[in-house]
């Protein structure tokens, strides 16, 4: 059990404002901590909180939740949806770590970041990018459903789980119980499906189909959190998701009438998306 402090200044609701000027919840144990609080971790405690299960890394400017996963033994590793800005931080985390990249894994094309992959394969040479054949983005590996992603001992299964996008895939990790959901499921929400190729039908489905079959105790990891949670469980989203649970027809309303404004990064982030942030590295 790790304690987390928000650099900061705490407030009365357990709540700390952190030097990003961002409001999240500090939190406390299961392994996993918010790298907000990098400042805040000695290197031996980062080391024990990979290896029981992964490292989350938080980028400030899209909440986006990047997750590197590790064997202990081989020392093999992998990212899940890095992003551009954060590429020094992730690198550098992975050195002081003495793990070796194996790949940067993308969940699908975002239209808020632009993904970090192609700034780390500069970096650390033998990484490669992985991203669904169906986004028809450029990559060096292209994942279908079914497929395995392997680092030392351990593989994650691809789940194919569109509706925010066609190519959405879920990683499932199920040696420890846990799925890293991209944006197909939030905490209490879901990705959005107002643009690229979204079709909230498609994702009642996926969400249905392919997490929600998972055990109940899953842990599930979403890219995204605008309110400071980290974690779910496939229990709680089926019980307490305030979209998901309910029919379809209810679910497809209320996704058409979210409302929300489109990411700040879009027209920067969906070309460069395309390409798995490679752009640079074409010959
Ligand atoms: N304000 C943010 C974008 C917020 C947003 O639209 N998030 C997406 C995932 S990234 S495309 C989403 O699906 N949100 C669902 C929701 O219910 O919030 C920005 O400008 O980047």
């Amino acid at each position: 059990m790790y304690k987390t402090w928000l650099a900061g200044r705490s407030t009365r609701r357990g709540r700390r404002r952190t030097n990003a000027g961002n409001d999240h919840q500090f939190l406390k144990g299961n392994g996993f901590v918010l790298v907000s609080a990098e400042p805040c971790l000695t290197l031996q405690e980062r080391t024990k909180i990979l290896f029981s299960d992964s490292l989350l890394l938080l980028d400030y400017k899209s909440f986006t939740y990047s997750y590197i996963l590790g064997d202990p033994v081989t020392k093999e590793a992998i990212i899940i949806d890095p992003v551009i800005e954060m590429v020094e931080r992730d690198a550098r985390i992975i050195k002081d770590l003495g793990l070796e990249l194996k790949y940067a894994v993308n969940t699908h094309v975002h239209a808020d970041h632009v993904t970090g992959s192609g700034e780390l394969k500069k970096k650390l040479p033998k990484c490669e990018s992985m991203i669904s054949n169906v986004s028809n983005a450029k990559a060096d590996v292209k994942l279908s459903d079914g497929d395995k992603i392997d680092f030392g001992s351990f593989n994650l299964e691809v789940r194919s789980t569109p509706g925010h996008t066609n190519g959405c895939l879920t990683f499932v990790w199920h040696d420890k119980g846990m799925a890293f959901t991209g944006d197909a499921i939030l905490v209490r929400g879901c990705g959005r499906t107002d643009f690229q190729e979204g079709n909230s039908e498609t994702l009642y489905e996926s969400v249905h189909k392919k997490i929600f079959s998972l055990p109940s105790n899953f842990r599930l990891f979403p890219a995204h959190d605008y309110t400071g949670q980290t974690v779910t469980t496939v229990a709680e989203e089926k019980t307490l998701n305030p979209r998901l649970t309910k029919s379809k027809t209810e679910f497809k309303n209320i996704m058409e009438n979210l409302n929300l404004p489109y990411p700040k990064q879009i027209d920067k982030a969906l070309p460069a998306n395309m390409v798995c942030g490679l752009q640079d590295l074409q010959s």
